[in-house]
C-alpha cells in the first residue's frame, strides 16, 4: 500500500489546480531515498531526474538512464500489447485476469503513470479494471491478494474505529466507496472478495471526474459471510463467520460512519453493493445525516432515466410522452425498485402527482401484483391492482413471457442479475412492441448476468430496436452495412459526477433535486442526430467531459437548494454568484490531472 507524507495533503491541495497546467507546481514530500521509491503517490521509477535523485537521495538507487514520462508510457503500453498479443486463443478469463494484473502492478508501484494510462484508454482499461473483469477479480481475490489496498473493518473492531480510521495515512480524505460484500454485482455475497468493487469504482472517480487520488479511500465492512463456499475456503481472507444481522448489523455500520465523520466531516461515502434490505435501510438512516448516496439505488436510476427519456426522443415523441410509456422492469432488488422510484417521479412532474404511469414489475416470482404475499414495503408501490391487469388477461405471479405478450412494451428493463433471463421467447415478443424503436435494456453485470447479449437481442427482437447493456459487448453487424449500436447503460456514467458536484459545493447531504439534474444533464447531452441512431449515452472516451458536466449540474443545483457550504476558499456566497459556464469551468479546473509534479523534500 501506499503511504502519504503527513502533511503533504495541503502542499498537494494548493498545487492542485496547477496539476492541469503545463508547468506543475511542487509536491511536498516528508520521505527520502528507497521510502520515495516504494511509494507508489511519489514514484516515478526511471523517470526522476538527476537533480531530484540529488535532493532526495535517490543517486545510485536507479539505473543512470533518466527516461522520460512519454517514453515510459509507450514502454508499459508495448508491454501490455505484447501480453494481448502472447495471450491471444487462451481463455478468456486468463487473459482478463492476466490484463488486470499488468494494470493492478504498475497500480501499486506508480499511481501518477496508471492512471495516465487508463484516462488515455478509458475504453479498453475500463472493462478491465471495472466491469466485467472486477467481477472475476473479486471472486478470485483471494488467491490474486498480494498487497492490501484501502482499509477493512470488520465485525471485531467494534468500538475500535474511531481509532481505527487515524490509521489511514492521508490527512484528508474527499470520496469513499464502502461496501458489506453482500451482492458484489450478479455474483452474490462475495463477503470480503467484495474490496474489488470500491477500489475499481474510485478508480472510475480518478479517472473520470479527476478525484485525487491521494484523497479516495476503498473501504470493506466485513461483517462475516453467508457464502458457504467461502466459508469453507481455507484461502478464504474474510472473516469466517455468518452476517451479523439487525440491530448488530446496523450498529457497525453506524460506527465506521461516526468514525469517518470525525476524522473527515466533508467526506462523501458511496454506498456500493449492499443487498438490497441493508441498500435501502442505509440510505433512510444516514442521508439526512451524513454526505452520502447509494450508487445501486440512485446512481443507477439516473442513468437508466435518462436512457428512458432517450428512447421517448428515439421514437421521435416529445418527453412528456414519457408518462405513457409502458415499461416492464424484471429484478425488484435494489437497482430496478430505484429506478421505478425515479421513473415515477418523472412521470408525476410531467404529466402530474395523479398521473397513472404503466409499469409493470416483476422478480423471480413473476408480476408483482397487490394480492402477492409479504410484499417488500418498497415494491408495494408498483405492484399492480387485479382491475389494472385483468383487461390484459394478467395475474398475480404471471411469467415474464406472457407480461411482454400482452403488454406489448415500449421497454424492457431487466436488473435481475440473472443471465439470460431475456430468452429468445421473451425476446421474439417484443418484436410487437408498440413502440417503433423497442426498448432492450440488460443492466444486469457482470457480462454473463445480462439477462440477454447484444446479438441475441438484434437477432430475435429485430434491427429497429435500441440496446443497452451494464457490461460493455461490441456493436452488432447487421449485414448491409448496418451497425446495431450497443449502448452501455451503466451507472459509471453519474457516479463520479455526483460525487464531484457533491465534493466541489462542500453540500452537506445529496439531494432528490441534485440527483435529478445529474440524470437531467445526462439525458440532455445526447445530440438529436445521435438519438435516432440509437446513441443513448455517451462514449465512455468521453466519460471525463459529461462527467464535469454532470459535477457541474449537482453543485448548481446544491448551490439553488441552499445545501452548498463551499469548500477551502470558494464559500457558499462565492458559489451563489458564478455564472453557469463559472461552474462548469470551476469543477474542470478542480479536476486532478496525473503529470509528475517537482518533488520537495520536507523533514
Ligand atoms: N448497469 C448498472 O449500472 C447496474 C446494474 N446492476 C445490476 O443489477 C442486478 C441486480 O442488482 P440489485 O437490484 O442490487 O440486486 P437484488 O438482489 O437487490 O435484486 C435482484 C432482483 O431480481 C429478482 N430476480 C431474481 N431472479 C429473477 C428472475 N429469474 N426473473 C425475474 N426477476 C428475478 C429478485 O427477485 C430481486 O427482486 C445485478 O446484476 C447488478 O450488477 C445494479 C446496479 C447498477
Ligand atoms: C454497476 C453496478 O454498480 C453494479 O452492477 O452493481
Ligand atoms: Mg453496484
Amino acid at each position: 500500500m501506499w503511504r502519504v507524507a503527513r502533511s503533504a495533503a495541503a502542499s498537494l491541495r494548493q498545487s492542485h489546480r496547477r496539476l492541469s497546467t503545463a508547468i506543475p507546481g511542487p509536491c511536498i514530500v516528508h520521505k527520502r531515498g528507497a521510502d520515495i521509491l516504494h511509494d507508489p503517490w511519489f514514484n516515478k521509477d526511471t523517470g526522476f531526474p538527476l537533480t531530484e535523485r540529488d535532493r532526495l537521495g535517490l543517486r545510485g538507487l536507479l539505473p543512470p538512464r533518466v527516461i522520460s514520462f512519454e517514453h515510459q508510457y509507450a514502454r508499459f503500453m508495448e508491454s501490455y500489447q505484447s501480453l494481448e498479443k502472447n495471450t491471444q486463443g487462451q481463455h478468456e478469463n486468463f487473459v482478463s485476469l492476466a490484463k488486470w494484473r499488468i494494470l493492478n502492478r504498475l497500480h501499486d508501484r506508480n499511481e501518477t503513470l496508471y492512471y495516465r494510462v487508463l484516462i488515455d484508454n478509458i475504453k479498453n482499461f475500463a472493462p478491465i479494471i471495472y466491469t466485467p473483469t472486477v467481477g472475476l477479480v473479486c471472486q478470485n481475490y483471494s488467491g490474486l491478494f498480494r498487497r492490501p489496498r484501502g482499509m477493512y473493518f470488520s465485525a471485531k473492531d467494534k468500538g475500535e474505529m474511531m481509532s481505527m480510521i487515524y490509521n489511514w495515512p492521508s490527512q484528508e480524505v474527499d470520496m469513499i466507496v464502502l461496501t458489506d460484500g453482500s451482492r458484489i454485482l450478479g455474483l452474490g455475497d462475495l463477503g470480503v472478495q467484495g474490496i474489488g468493487i470500491p477500489i475499481g469504482k474510485l478508480d472510475m472517480y480518478v479517472a473520470a471526474a479527476g478525484i485525487n487520488p491521494q484523497r479516495i479511500l476503498p473501504v470493506m465492512l466485513d461483517v462475516g459471510t453467508n457464502n458457504q463456499k467461502l466459508l469453507e475456503d481455507r484461502l478464504y481472507l474474510g472473516l469466517r463467520q455468518p452476517r451479523l444481522e439487525g440491530e448488530e448489523y446496523l450498529s457497525i455500520v453506524d460506527e465506521f460512519m461516526e468514525a469517518v465523520h470525525a476524522r473527515w466531516p466533508k467526506a462523501i461515502v458511496q454506498f456500493e453493493d449492499f443487498q438490497m434490505k441493508w441498500a435501502f435501510e442505509t440510505l433512510d438512516r444516514y442521508r439526512k445525516r451524513f454526505c452520502m448516496f447509494n450508487d445501486d439505488i440512485q446512481g443507477t436510476a439516473g442513468v437508466a432515466l435518462a436512457g428512458l427519456l432517450g428512447t421517448v426522443r428515439a421514437q421521435g415523441r416529445p418527453l412528456t410522452d414519457f408518462a405513457n410509456q409502458k415499461i416492464v422492469v424484471v429484478g425488484a432488488g435494489s437497482a430496478g425498485l430505484g429506478v421505478l422510484k425515479m421513473a415515477l417521479q418523472a412521470v408525476s412532474r410531467m404529466a402530474g402527482p395523479e398521473a397513472d404511469p404503466h409499469f409493470f414489475l416483476l422478480d423471480k416470482d413473476g408480476l408483482i401484483t397487490k394480492e402477492r404475499k409479504d410484499i417488500d414495503p418498497a415494491a408495494a408501490p408498483f405492484a399492480k391492482t387485479q382491475g389494472e391487469i385483468e383487461g390484459l388477461g394478467l395475474h398475480e405471479g404471471a411469467s415474464l413471457n406472457e407480461v411482454v405478450k400482452k403488454v406489448k412494451p415500449h421497454v424492457l428493463l431487466g436488473l435481475s442479475g440473472v443471465g439470460g433471463v431475456f430468452n429468445e421467447e421473451v425476446l421474439k415478443a417484443m418484436r410487437e412492441s408498440d413502440s417503433t424503436k423497442p426498448a432492450i435494456f440488460a443492466m444486469s453485470n457482470p457480462t454473463a448476468n445480462a439477462e440477454c447479449t447484444a446479438v441475441e437481442a438484434f437477432n430475435h427482437a429485430g434491427e429497429d430496436i435500441v440496446f443497452a447493456s451494464g457490461s460493455p459487448f461490441a456493436d452488432v453487424n447487421l449485414g448491409n452495412g448496418k451497425i446495431g449500436h450497443v449502448n452501455q447503460a451503466n451507472n459509471m456514467y453519474l457516479f463520479p459526477g455526483i460525487g464531484l458536484g457533491a465534493l466541489l459545493s462542500g453540500a452537506h447531504i445529496i439531494t432528490d433535486g441534485m440527483l435529478q439534474a445529474a440524470a437531467e444533464c445526462l439525458a440532455s447531452y445526447m445530440t438529436d442526430d445521435e438519438i435516432q441512431r440509437g446513441v443513448l449515452y455517451p462514449s465512455i472516451d468521453s466519460i471525463r467531459d459529461i462527467t464535469a458536466e454532470v459535477g457541474a449540474a449537482v453543485l448548481r443545483t446544491a448551490v439553488v437548494e441552499e445545501v452548498a457550504e463551499g469548500r477551502g476558499d470558494v464559500g457558499s456566497r462565492e458559489l451563489s454568484h458564478m455564472s453557469k459556464e463559472g461552474i462548469l469551468q470551476y469543477v474542470k479546473d478542480n479536476m486532478w490531472y496525473p503529470v509528475y509534479s517537482p518533488l520537495v523534500h520536507e523533514k
